[in-house]
């Protein structure tokens, strides 16, 4: 692996991808922007390169932070990702929309203020656990809580999710950034998630030095609005790169089962243990969650958010298919509550 490619965010991963006569005769890439009809590429010397798209693929088949092999015209074969982040595209057709990929780090960025909340954080650890990156949450506005003190920003943040590192810092002040420098050298690939109003961009431009609108760039044509992905992946002045799609900031949970499933295991493993399979941890007897809630080993609170988490999870999980009958059933119910309402009345 040269230097170069290193730099890229190229790893093992991809170098293990590649056959013999593939290493001899075409070149890796990494897709920084994804257009309708062609990709922009980076090479290991930073070379930029619009390619072709070719045969099979089409642009709805990549996302930016992509490694490919090129043959310097198209794209001749999409290496497997280590990471992806998805949403689900809005309208009729729920498709998949690919946001981003191969991040190794997402920073979950809240702040010192009635933005910070559990549930908020736990919905984003959720998509990070399930997308195989590093999660770190990022507390804003250190400088001056609203509430509290810093400290109590950062215990809460850390009793959501172990394994999740935990920085508060003031983004607007750029001594701050040496802290979040461990995801952000070269070979490193960052994204940010988080509300209206934390400070992405803030920090987006303290790690790149360029003044970046995260999630602006739209185009719009006759079938609707389209997000695009020009300018998506900025060099930090680390070494690594951010990715910053538009469509980052409208992650919606979807598909995160095996995430929430870990984020959550301690509830998990005593709901596999509970007597009923199907068990709603209600009213059940022999209900393993109910009775941890009762002796006070789980919050109650928390067992709460698992439900709503995995409820959303479903609910945005489901094929076009399985949300038309939902409507069919739940138009049903209206109508016999109908019926029965005028049944009562008399009409
Ligand atoms: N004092 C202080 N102000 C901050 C901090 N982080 C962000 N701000 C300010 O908060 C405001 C919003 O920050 P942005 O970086 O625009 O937030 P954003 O998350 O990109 O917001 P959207 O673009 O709406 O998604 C700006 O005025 C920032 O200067 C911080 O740590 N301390
Ligand atoms: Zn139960």
């Amino acid at each position: 692996m040269t230097p170069h490619l290193k730099r890229l965010g190229w790893s093992q991963h991809f170098t293990a991808q590649m056959s013999v006569d593939e290493v001899e005769t075409l070149t890796p890439v990494r897709i920084s922007e994804v257009r309708r009809r062609n990709i922009i590429a980076l090479t290991g010397e930073l070379e930029r390169l619009e390619l072709a798209l070719t045969g099979d693929l089409v642009a709805s088949d990549f996302a930016v932070g992509d490694f490919a092999l090129t043959d310097g015209e198209k794209i001749v074969r999409l290496l497997d990702r280590k990471t992806l982040i998805s949403r689900k595209s809005a309208g009729l057709t729920s498709q998949t929309q690919l946001i981003a990929s191969n991040i190794d780090t997402l920073f979950i960025t809240t702040s010192c203020n009635d933005d910070f909340n559990e549930a908020r954080l736990e919905r984003y650890l959720a998509i990070a656990i399930e997308a195989e990156a590093h999660p770190v949450i990022v507390i804003t506005k250190a400088d001056r809580p609203e509430s509290g003190n810093v400290d109590d920003f950062i215990s809460r943040a850390k009793a959501i999710y172990a394994p999740a590192d935990v920085i508060a810092l003031n983004a607007t002040n750029p001594d701050a950034f040496g802290e979040l420098m461990p995801w952000c050298s070269t070979g490193q690939t960052l994204a940010l998630v988080g509300s209206s109003g934390v400070g992405k961009s803030t920090i987006a431009r303290g790690l790149t030095g360029l003044d970046i609108e995260i999630g602006d760039i739209r185009e719009d044509d006759a079938k609707g609005r389209h997000t695009t992905t020009a300018r998506s992946m900025h060099a930090m002045l680390a070494g690594g790169w951010l990715i910053d799609t538009p469509g980052m900031r409208e992650l919606a949970l979807h598909d995160a089962a095996e995430g929430i499933g870990t984020l959550f295991e301690d509830i998990t493993d005593l709901a596999t243990a509970c007597k009923f399979s199907d068990c709603a941890h209600n009213t059940e007897p022999g209900c393993k969650v109910r009775a941890a809630i009762e002796s006070g080993e789980l919050d109650a609170d928390r067992v709460e958010r698992w439900r709503k988490l995995i409820d959303e999870d479903e609910r945005n999980s489901e094929t076009v298919a399985e949300a038309r009958d939902r409507g069919r059933k739940f138009s049903k119910m209206a109508k016999s509550v109908l019926k029965a309402k005028k049944a009562r009345r008399g009409e």
